[in-house]
Order: C-alpha cells, then sequence, then structure tokens
C-alpha cells in the first residue's frame, strides 16, 4: 500500500490531530509542509509509528486496519464497474414468495430495529406486520428509524382520494411504477405507507418495483439507454396547492440514475412521469433517442418479472428506499384512507451504522485503542 507523506500526517488519528470526542480534525492541514518526509518508520504490533521532523516534531499511529480501510493505493473497495453494491440483492417479481417481513413488537426492540433497517439496505423494501392499525402506532414505527420528514403533505401524513391535495395520490386513479419527490432537491429517503382501512370497494393494490435491479437489466440490454438515463437531467414539479410550487434545484433536474463518482456505482433512481416537467433543455440530436431510452426503461419496469404486487391490510405497513425502489398502485373503488412517513434519509443510514456496530455478527472489532494515549480514538470508518 502506498501513501504519500502529506496524506498520511494529515490523517494522523492521535488525540492532539483528531479529537477523540467529536471525531474532527484538529491538525492543520495548511500547517504541514507540502514537501513533509518522515524521519522514520517503524512496524509496531498495533498499526505503523512514523516519526515527523521538526520544526513540528509528531510522532503518528496508524492501526493496521484503518490503514487497509482507507488505502488509495490499491484502492481499499475496486470500483464497481456500474455495478451495484456487492451487499444489495437485486429482486423481481420472485419477491412475492419471501418479502422480507418483521413485525411490529421486533421493530420495537433494537435487535429487532438492526434486523429490519439491515433488510431495507439490503432489498430496499421491508414488510411490517402488527403495526396498530393507526395513525399513532403508524407514527411510532416510523420513529423507531429516526426523525420523520414533514413535508406540505404534513408529517405522519394521511391520504384518501378526496384531493385533500393536489395530487394524483390523492384520487383512485392508478399510479405507475415512480420515486416520490422527484420535485424535491434531496427526495425523500425512506417511505413508509399502512393502508389504515378500505372500505365499500376494491382495488388499491400496492406496486414495488426494484429500480436497481431493472436498471442493471437495462445496462446489460441498452447500454446506449442507459447512459442517456444517467446523463440527462430530468426537471420536475409539484404545483397542485396554491400553497406551494416545487420543483428540484437546479431547475434542470437530475439524470433518472445516479453514480457514485468513485465507485461508479448506481446509488440513486429518481424516476416519476407524472411529475416530470417541460423536457425544455434537451438537445435536439438526442430528442428521439431519449424517448425511446424511457419506452425501453418503462417497458422493463412493466414487465411481469419486475412488478411485485401486493394488497396491504391494516396491520401489515410497508418501508421502501425512496433512491431505489419505485412504487405505485392499482385503481381502487370505495373509501380507501392511507397513513405513512417520509423518513430522512441520513437518519435511517446513520441508525444502521449505529446499531451495526452493536449487533453486525460481522462487525470489525478493532483495537481501537490509541496506544499513545490508550484512549480509544478511532473506528475503522472514520
Ligand atoms: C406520499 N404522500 C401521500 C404524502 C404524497 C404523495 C405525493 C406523490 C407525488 N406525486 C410524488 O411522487 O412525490
Ligand atoms: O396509494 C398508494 O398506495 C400510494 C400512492 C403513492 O404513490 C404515494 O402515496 O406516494
Ligand atoms: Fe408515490
Amino acid at each position: 500500500m502506498v501513501s504519500h507523506n502529506i496524506w498520511l500526517r494529515d490523517h494522523c488519528r492521535c488525540s492532539e490531530c483528531f479529537h477523540p470526542v467529536t471525531k474532527q480534525r484538529l491538525v492543520n492541514t495548511f500547517d504541514i509542509p507540502a514537501d513533509i518526509a518522515p524521519l522514520s518508520v517503524e512496524s509496531k504490533q498495533y498499526g505503523l509509528e512514523v516519526t515527523w521532523p521538526a520544526p513540528a516534531p509528531h510522532t503518528s499511529i496508524y492501526p493496521w486496519l484503518w490503514l487497509q480501510e482507507h488505502s488509495y493505493d490499491p484502492p481499499a473497495r475496486p470500483k464497481l464497474e456500474n455495478a451495484t453494491d456487492p451487499e444489495k440483492v437485486l429482486w423481481g417479481s420472485n419477491i412475492a414468495q419471501n418479502p422480507p417481513t418483521v413485525t411490529f413488537e421486533e421493530a420495537m426492540t433494537d435487535q429487532g430495529l438492526f434486523e429490519w433497517l439491515s433488510k431495507v439496505d439490503k432489498f430496499g423494501l421491508c414488510l411490517i406486520t402488527g403495526v396498530p392499525p393507526t395513525t399513532e402506532g403508524t407514527e411510532k414505527l416510523s420513529e423507531r428509524i429516526g426523525f420523520i420528514r414533514e413535508t406540505k403533505y404534513g408529517k405522519l401524513w394521511e391520504m384518501t382520494a378526496d384531493l385533500a391535495m393536489g395530487d394524483t395520490a390523492y384520487t383512485n386513479v392508478a399510479l405507475g411504477a415512480h420515486t416520490d419527490n422527484t420535485y424535491f432537491t434531496d427526495p425523500s429517503g425512506l417511505q413508509l405507507l399502512h393502508v389504515l382501512s378500505h372500505t365499500g370497494g376494491t382495488g388499491g393494490k400496492t406496486l414495488l418495483v426494484d429500480g436497481f435491479h431493472v436498471a442493471a437489466t437495462l445496462k446489460e440490454r441498452h447500454p446506449e439507454s442507459y447512459t442517456l438515463l444517467s446523463t440527462v437531467p430530468i426537471p420536475a414539479h409539484a404545483a397542485g396547492d396554491d400553497g406551494g410550487i416545487y420543483q428540484a434545484s437546479p431547475k434542470s433536474g437530475y439524470p433518472t440514475l445516479s453514480h457514485d463518482l468513485v465507485t461508479r456505482e448506481l446509488y440513486q433512481v429518481r424516476w416519476n412521469n407524472n411529475d416530470r416537467s417541460v423536457m425544455d433543455h434537451l438537445d435536439p440530436k438526442i430528442v428521439e433517442e431519449w424517448y425511446e431510452a424511457i419506452r425501453i426503461w418503462n417497458r422493463l419496469l412493466k414487465s411481469a418479472d419486475s412488478e411485485y404486487w401486493v394488497q396491504l391490510s391494516p396491520g401489515t405497513a410497508l418501508i421502501v428506499n425512496n433512491h431505489r425502489v419505485l412504487h405505485g398502485r392499482s385503481s381502487f373503488t370505495g373509501r380507501r384512507w392511507v397513513c405513512g412517513s417520509y423518513i430522512v434519509f441520513d437518519e435511517f443510514k446513520s441508525k444502521l451504522a449505529v446499531l451495526k456496530e452493536r449487533f453486525d455478527p460481522d462487525r470489525v472489532t478493532a483495537d481501537t485503542r490509541d496506544p499513545s494515549s490508550g484512549s480509544s480514538v478511532w473506528s475503522p470508518a472514520l
């Protein structure tokens, strides 16, 4: 493994250079001479010990695990070549045989919460059974994860076909597979949905599609369409209510498929053809190809192999990763009362990271003592 001297000095993890509690950098990066070179480098039992020279003599110790975790030459994590994270399990209609599920009671324990969020992280969705069929029960479940994201729809929102909000979700029409909030600069991370009641009618089945799975199929079969969906930004708006006109910033929007700039991994799907605004920024040379690309995308989304239909009933809630799994519903008749919440993506990821430290059987139990001070000043991830 190769590291640059400046990089090593800048990343010293001793408690003088890296605050042991706040995990923030204390060393002043810009006081480090650009041509800094070590006086000595020694291999110790717990890590690499580097002694730096005057005018700022200092001893740094880099735990072996930390060095391994953060190696950039060679990279600790090879580029995924546009694949998706191996931790993710892609699925199609076959998931219906054994949909990821937890019980409300399990979710009320920390171990159960870890199981639940691990399933959401792996599959992008999870059913929750035994949920009290009330808004209070649904809110209690949501807040096990983290802050509910309040939006124009409310905090724990309720919805029925009364156009209370200027959105077709508040009608009884069918909604094709989509991700929510494409008109927000930052679409909500998780979306929880709970049908509280449905009387005097039928329909209202929930549609779920793994956007990562469909994207992988698109990339394999139609790479040029995949590229267009990965590069052409799509503007979106929500302007059905007098009190609000929402458009993502920048106004040109975001591509349907977004990729990690380092690993090139697909990390977000944004797709809602109903909420898409005027495509007035398209390069005239690609208009036909772009429409062909979204036709192919739509066809794959609607393929029987991609669609997982489930009839939700009171007591069984559903949570989806709104950056990966598309949802929709069939039309319905009668009175259908739905409640749910949006949960902040970073709250979900943070909660899972904290629970992993406690419950993940594969967690890295690094020797986290700072050899110089004996206190724990680092964790492999930071
Ligand atoms: C979920 N809740 C009922 C609150 C809002 C529904 C809004 C749907 C909107 N067209 C979108 O795709 O974001
Ligand atoms: O009515 C449903 O089942 C879902 C409607 C929808 O797309 C939403 O609430 O975001
Ligand atoms: Fe939706």
